[in-house]
């Protein structure tokens, strides 16, 4: 029962894939990105997804992320099918349940630190007082609030996505989706990251779903799932569990 949700009688894990395919373009030029992919992820869980370049990590995570839609196949956080929502409501619903976590970052180059972090909350319609304060208090868990006011040019790779990190939790959303967040950093700046995606993993159960080729990386998650030409391979255990223990 832990780590799933309960409504009425039912039990069901935070974020599902049932079934999903998608092809990208048609006739000759078609890519299958996704062959009848099905995936259960529990509320609380940090899970890797791995495999070659063009599996179809990327497309899944946007698929469940609601993204992108899938043409076969639903994609439900919480019990809810992404697909049946128009953009308006996806929006508002992204924006209430998730954070994003990119490898090049995404930041605003023309907005500084905080208001970078404070964007998710001032689109969630808080004042702009309160989103300011709850953003420095989201950098000073990144260990950034020296940095409030420099602008992305001012600040390292490493501090760049620490302030992404921030602004992924700053709305304190039930998931995070990290596609290949320490994939422009250097070993020890990884780690770090690593470090703050757990950190919030445990203490607020944000449930984590990362796409990595590092297995550094993915061998510090509790799960990882490994894909290869548009399915899910095999799934396995990561080092995370052990350290939960
Ligand atoms: N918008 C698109 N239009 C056409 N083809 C696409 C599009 N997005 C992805 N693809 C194709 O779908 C397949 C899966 O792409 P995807 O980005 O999901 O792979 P990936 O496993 O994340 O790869 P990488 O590790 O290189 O980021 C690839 O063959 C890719 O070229």
């Amino acid at each position: 029962m832990i780590g799933t949700h309960l409504h009425g009688n039912e039990v069901f894990p935070l974020i599902e894939a049932r079934q999903i395919s998608k092809t990208f373009g048609k006739g000759e030029s078609a890519t299958r990105a996704l062959r009848q992919v099905s995936l259960s992820i529990r509320s609380g869980e940090m899970i890797s997804i791995m495999g070659p370049s063009g599996c179809g990590k990327t497309t899944l995570l946007h698929v469940l992320a609601g993204i992108e839609k899938a043409d076969e196949g639903e994609a439900l956080i919480d019990g809810k099918p992404l697909q049946r929502m128009n953009d308006v409501q996806l929006s508002a619903f992204r924006l209430a349940y998730m954070g994003f976590v990119f490898q090049t970052y995404h930041l605003i180059p023309v907005l500084h630190a905080l208001d970078n972090v404070a964007l998710p909350l001032i689109g969630r319609g808080l004042a702009d007082k309160e989103a300011k304060a709850r953003a420095l208090e989201a950098l000073e868990q990144v260990g950034l609030a020296d940095k409030a006011k420099r602008y992305p040019s001012e600040l390292s790779g490493g501090q760049n996505q620490r302030v992404a990190i921030a602004r992924a939790l700053v709305g304190d959303p039930k998931v995070v989706w990290a596609d290949e967040p320490t994939g422009a950093l250097d070993s020890h700046t990884a780690e770090q990251v690593l470090g703050l995606l757990r950190k919030m993993n445990e203490q607020r159960r944000t449930t984590i779903v990362i796409v990595t080729h590092d297995p550094q990386i993915a061998g510090q998650t509790d799960r990882i799932v490994r894909m290869e030409n548009g399915r899910i391979v095999s799934e396995h255990p990561g080092g995370g569990v052990s350290n939960r223990a």
